[in-house]
């Protein structure tokens, strides 16, 4: 059924886009953007294709989809379909104390020089060097490069611009262009992740990315409609890492869960399921809550991101702040909490989980580097506290908010509690999803609050507004860590109106209620400070949590089989679906290269003589 109604979305978002596309008198692209909606991810796409061409097709193509004009994605995008054109985005430059997290300060330029109709691009120093940027060191022979754009000797800001790097018979590297691989990292050692310097490189004008922002050939430039849309691939694929964090943490729940069903380990005879360990349903069934949470807000960040892209397309910017403050602040969110969940399940599976076999290292490896790449996590949730606060002080000036920001319009109206403990609680029920909706919205806008007053009380120390930012950074953080726990919460709960089977609605809703209940149990502090709890009522609420632990139990396995991972695509010998671990785990080892031979061949070279010389 799933797969019926994925089709069916996407067929209708082709047609969606299809009719923006002949609305806006295009007259081509049609066939790249129905082939790319149609595909809701690389790999599932072209299976079997190496990490590198996924990441040209998850980076690559939906930078031209967003930012190349009708007459380049002629030129690019079937060639990049069929991987004679591989690309890589390369937005970054070395990491040095600079930070190339700061995309304003990019040092790479881009001139154009009018007599050639060319650009001419220059990394000038050596913290300009691009550094990182996935399958750039020895697979792609293009680029997507970020620059600063000069024109009539005027600098213009950041531009994108596509540069060939190599070229299409030999795969050498073209004059000007120092291009290899940065060397080996903490996972992902099939991708060349490389390093770019550019010297004198000229490209022909119609290779700056000019959906937006032109540069006529003699020069003159006209802006685009908003700077903010050069920033519309980060969007694209912050909202799809969140996706993505459902999708590994669900791959994580499935190898642990169903590994503990499996391992028995007792004094108790017969040897219980390691499952049935109160502390393993405590480690495991909140993160199997938050895969489920993850996998809605995952579709959520799908469909609004196709709806707004559609209005922007339409020339209605209104609902771009939202957009990005939204998938910046999830994208963290969501990212951190799957990061150490992972871990989690790794060590709940014992010895065996730091086994390559039980494939949750290559999970953690892999996954890992989402927490800093497509904008370092804290820095993103300091970009969703700038909308937040911006929103803030428009509801306090009186203005009318709407969309998901829209709880600060309560702000004036609810008293933020002052002497919490005579307060009323928000909470009445704590079995009631809705309550504990509002809870956590109330919660968000009580940071909000704080945030902003600690703001307010540092300009009022007279520092500048950088500093009293910088001095309210965790506050802010804390803020956006809050509003975006909400989302999530209120997301999940949304979702239950949407299942009719009533057994099936009875589960999750349980799922739904440990994901809200154990939230306020790891930020009680938060909760009770604010008043919107009383400390009767987070006893309670741990009392429920172990309630619902033992009425999951049942299901458990069922709700992992439900995310419906192949055993190929697991690549787990723990989290095998006919749960024949043991057997399956010597077999492994036996085949593990060490063992290709009965006596290994440092032995004959090294402990033989070392014996014979005894
Ligand atoms: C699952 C797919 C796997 C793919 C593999 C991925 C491989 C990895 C790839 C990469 O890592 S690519 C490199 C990624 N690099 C980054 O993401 C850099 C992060 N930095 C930034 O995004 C920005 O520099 C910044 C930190 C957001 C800058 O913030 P700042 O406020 O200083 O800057 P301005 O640039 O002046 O912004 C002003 C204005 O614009 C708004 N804004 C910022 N970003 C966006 C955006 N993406 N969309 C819309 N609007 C944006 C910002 O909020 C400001 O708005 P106002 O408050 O002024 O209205
Ligand atoms: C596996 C991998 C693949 C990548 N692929 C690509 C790619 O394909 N293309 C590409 O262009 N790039 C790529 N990158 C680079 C990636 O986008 C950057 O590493 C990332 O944006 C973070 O920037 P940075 O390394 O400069 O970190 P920094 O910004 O130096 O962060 C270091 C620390 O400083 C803190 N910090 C920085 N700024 C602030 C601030 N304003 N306020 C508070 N704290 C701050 C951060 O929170 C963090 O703790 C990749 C990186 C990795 C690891």
């Amino acid at each position: 059924i799933d797969v019926f109604w994925s089709i069916i979305w996407h067929f209708l978002m082709a047609i969606h886009n299809l009719c923006l596309l002949l609305l806006s008198g295009l007259s081509t692209s049609v066939f790249a953007l129905l082939l790319y909606t149609c595909a809701p991810w690389p790999s599932s796409v072209h299976p079997g294709r190496s990490e590198p061409l996924d990441l040209h097709l998850g980076m690559f193509l939906p930078t031209l989809l967003n930012q190349a004009t009708p007459e380049q994605m002629d030129r690019f995008f079937m060639p990049a379909w069929n991987l004679e054109i591989i690309g890589t985005y390369a937005r970054l430059r070395w990491a040095t104390v600079k930070l190339c997290t700061h995309l304003r300060g990019l040092e790479t330029t881009a001139t154009y020089d009018p007599s050639t109709q060319e650009f001419v691009l220059n990394s000038p120093t050596i913290t300009s060097i691009k550094w990182w940027p996935g399958a750039l060191g020895k697979t792609s022979n293009h680029a997507v490069v970020l620059a600063q754009l000069y024109t009539q000797g005027k600098c213009h800001g950041l531009h994108a611009f596509i540069v060939q790097l190599r070229d299409m018979d030999t795969h050498i590297p073209l004059p000007g262009i120092d291009v290899g691989d940065i060397g080996p990292k903490f996972g992902f050692s099939e991708v060349d992740n490389g390093f770019l310097k550019l010297d004198n490189v000229r490209i022909p004008r119609e290779n700056m990315l000019m959906k937006y922002a032109k540069v006529e050939p003699d020069g003159s430039y006209l802006k685009p409609p908003s700077a903010k849309l050069t920033y519309g691939t980060m969007v694209f694929i912050r909202s799809l890492i969140v996706g993505q964090s459902a999708f590994s943490l669900a791959k994580a729940c499935t190898i642990a869960i169903r590994y503990s069903t499996v391992r028995h380990q007792s004094e108790i005879q017969p040897e219980p399921q390691i499952l049935d360990y109160q502390t393993q349903q405590y480690k495991l069934f909140p993160l199997l809550a938050t895969a489920y949470a993850f996998t809605f807000v995952g579709q959520y960040m799908s469909q609004i991101y196709h709806r707004i892209t559609g209005d922007i397309n339409q020339g209605d910017f209104n609902e771009l702040p939202e957009l990005h403050a939204l998938s910046a602040g999830l994208k963290a969110f969501t990212t951190w909490t799957t990061n150490s969940g992972i871990e989690v399940c790794r060590m709940s599976c014992g010895g065996h989980g730091y086994s390559c076999s039980s494939a949750l290292p290559d999970i953690y490896a892999e996954f890992t580097p989402t927490c800093t790449y497509e904008g370092e996590n804290t820095v993103m949730m300091l970009q969703t506290a700038r909308y937040l606060l911006k929103s803030y002080k428009q509801a306090k000036a009186g203005q009318q908010l709407s969309g998901i920001v829209s709880y600060l319009n309560e702000m004036e109206q609810r008293q933020v509690q002052a002497h919490p403990a005579s307060a009323r609680p928000t909470v009445v029920d704590i079995n009631d999803l809705s309550n504990l909706v509002e809870c956590y919205k109330q919660r968000a806008a009580t940071l909000v609050d704080l945030a902003a007053r600690s703001i307010q009380q540092e300009l009022q120390k007279r520092r500048s507004q950088e500093d009293a930012w910088n001095n309210s950074a965790i506050d802010l953080v804390r803020a956006s860590d809050a509003h975006c726990h909400f989302v999530v919460v209120k997301l999940f709960t949304e979702k239950l109106s949407e299942i009719g089977d009533t057994a099936i609605h009875a589960v999750v809703s349980n799922l739904a209620l440990l994901y809200a209940l154990h939230g306020i149990t790891q930020s009680s502090g938060d909760f009770l400070q604010a008043g919107l709890l009383t400390v009767p009522q987070m006893l309670q609420i741990s009392v429920r949590i172990k309630e619902l632990l033992c009425q999951l139990r049942p299901n458990a396995v069922a709700l992992v089989d439900a995310f419906d991972f192949h055993d190929k695509k697991l690549k787990s010998v723990l989290g095998r679906y006919d749960g024949n671990v043991y057997e399956n785990l010597f077999d492994w080892a036996r085949r593990s290269p060490l063992n290709a031979t009965e006596v290994h061949e440092s032995f004959h070279k090294y402990l033989k003589p070392l014996r014979s010389k005894l």
